[in-house]
């Protein structure tokens, strides 16, 4: 009771009090809306509830793009490919962009015969000189995938299950593509706030053949007036979005090993001739030691030293060893702090081991001597090391282990891959532009990452143009690109959508 006033008293003062508030709450929701509609510098609600509107669409686009088996590793389906560069086309001639499809050379392949690579999409929507460009950089192609990998579903058969999309390219890199141009078909519908250029290439997944020429063969036409470079191709650390500002490199060798003419019977050559496949296990196996420290010499000498407050950038991440080892089914890894696993995840280099072509791997008991195999082995280079040196460390290394060795069988190294890793300064203007674009969609401050994985083109964009290039991806932290199952979930699909458009808005805000 307050004193002094009856209890009729009261109830109307407390009436009057629930009117007055619900009236103030009705004109915070119209100021409100009329900021979003009006002043607002990022996209308003109809650009949000456009994307959730059209929800069902950008599914079902995934959908159809994942069913074409565009595996750029092999050469037999390049047709899918090049498919996939025509429909990707036609999507964004749909937009109302300009599509120039870039021809971009032959690709040689081992047995000498050459074929066509596929074409560059270089696209542009809108050219208002009083706007600032940006040029988002993507890929169409995707890793081999087949069911009997193991995946629980057929790969190039979009699944729906527990909120996610499972799909071979669903996250690396259809969905991450497919987002951003939702993205600019949800905010065309106002307006493009700023110039947008697209460079899609369907040869990422084997080294990004033929792009590092045409970049530089465009650098003073369709690139000259670029001001951002924008990848959508990553995924964040944990489930908090996550703006990547590194990536690693990659140098890909091969070692062949040649033996007999052909291959043999094991119980009429065993213990008769030096085994090609004995010979590559063992220069396999002097590579790294069992804690993954490469035994390369002079491999550590390039790599940058850690700065004074780096491994500080590390400790804030929102990241944990549990919920790696719950997604991996790995027990235990090979470091055993969060500072110190990222650090080899980003900013030291790995070796890897990948494959041996030509080697029995059926199942059954095939009783073979191969003649000739190939070990794929890679090593993620970090800044400072140079691919050239790279090449130079491996084949001495390997050429003086096998002339210990003693055999008389034949080796070749070839690194077929020399992508240089990039790493940019995350304070950059469309960095800023980025995180707020996190924050408005997400209500999150945005991780600072950086990628274990290699964008080849990535680092020659930037040198070549000179322009800050900045990793946007979407992709979840356990979306298993290049692995079985891979996914995206709807949530990462669509909120990502919803972050490539605000981080348009964003950015037509900058100065650069
Ligand atoms: N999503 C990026 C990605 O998967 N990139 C590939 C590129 C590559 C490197 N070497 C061969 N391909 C990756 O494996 O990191
Ligand atoms: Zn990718
Ligand atoms: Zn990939």
């Amino acid at each position: 009771m307050i004193a002094g006033t009856s209890a009729q008293e009261q109830a109307q003062t407390f009436i009057t009090g629930k009117q007055y508030s619900s009236a103030m709450f009705r004109l915070f929701i119209i100021f409100l809306l009329t900021y979003q509609v009006l002043l607002s510098p990022v996209p308003n609600n109809g650009v949000f509830q456009y994307i959730d509107a059209h929800q069902d669409e950008f599914i079902q686009r995934l959908k159809d793009w994942v069913a074409i088996e565009s595996d750029s590793s092999d050469p037999s389906k390049r047709d899918l490919v090049n498919k996939m560069m025509e429909m990707t086309k036609d999507y964004i001639l749909k937009l109302g962009g300009s599509v120039e499809m870039a021809e971009i050379g032959e690709q040689e392949l081992s047995s000498g015969e050459k074929i066509p690579l596929p074409p560059v999409i270089l696209a542009e929507l809108g050219n208002d000189k009083s706007k600032p460009t940006v040029c988002f950089y993507g890929h169409m192609d995707v890793q081999p995938a087949k069911q009997t990998d193991g995946w629980l579903t057929e790969p190039y058969t979009v699944v729906e299950k527990d909120d996610n999309l499972y799909g071979r390219g669903t996250s690396d890199d259809k969905g991450q593509v497919l987002a951003l141009l939702h993205a600019l078909e949800s905010v065309n519908v106002m307006g493009l706030p700023v110039n947008v250029k697209l460079a899609i290439e369907g040869m990422e997944e084997v080294g990004s053949d033929g792009l590092e020429k045409l970049v530089e063969d465009k650098k003073d036409t369709f690139f000259s007036n670029v001001d951002y470079i924008v990848v959508t191709d990553t995924p964040w650390l944990s489930k908090k979005p996550g703006i990547t500002y590194g990536a690693r490199g990659n140098c890909y060798f091969f070692i062949e090993v040649q033996g007999a003419r052909r291959d043999l019977h094991s119980g009429g050559f065993g213990g008769t001739v030096h085994e090609a496949m004995s010979d590559l296990i063992y220069l396999l196996n002097t590579l790294a030691d069992g804690k993954g420290r490469i035994l390369v010499p002079g491999i550590y000498e390039a790599v940058a030293p850690v700065g004074e407050n780096e491994t500080d950038l590390y400790k804030n991440l929102e990241f944990s060893l549990e919920e790696m080892q719950a997604d991996t089914g790995v027990k235990q890894f090979l470091h055993d702090t969060k500072e110190d696993l990222l650090m080899h995840r980003w900013r030291y280099p790995s070796l890897s081991i990948h494959g041996i072509e030509g080697a029995f791997s059926g199942t059954g008991t095939k009783t073979v001597i191969p003649a000739k195999v190939i070990g794929k082995f890679s090593i993620r280079q970090v800044p400072n090391m140079e691919p050239s040196v790279v090449n130079k460390q491996v084949t001495d290394y390997l050429e003086a282990k096998f002339s210990e060795r003693k055999s008389p069988n034949k080796i070749k190294v070839t690194m077929v891959i020399g992508a240089k890793p990039w790493l940019a300064d995350m304070n950059e203007p469309q960095y800023l532009a980025a995180r707020r674009a996190v924050k408005r969609v997400f209500n999150l401050e945005a991780d600072m990452i950086r990628a274990g994985g290699t964008i080849p083109i990535a680092k020659t964009l930037e040198d070549v143009l000179g322009k800050s290039v900045m990793l946007l991806g979407i992709g979840g932290p356990d979306d298993a690109p290049h692995g079985q199952n891979e996914k995206i979930s709807k949530y990462n699909y669509i909120e990502g959508t919803k972050l490539y458009a605000s981080y348009l808005q964003e950015l037509s805000s900058t100065s650069s």
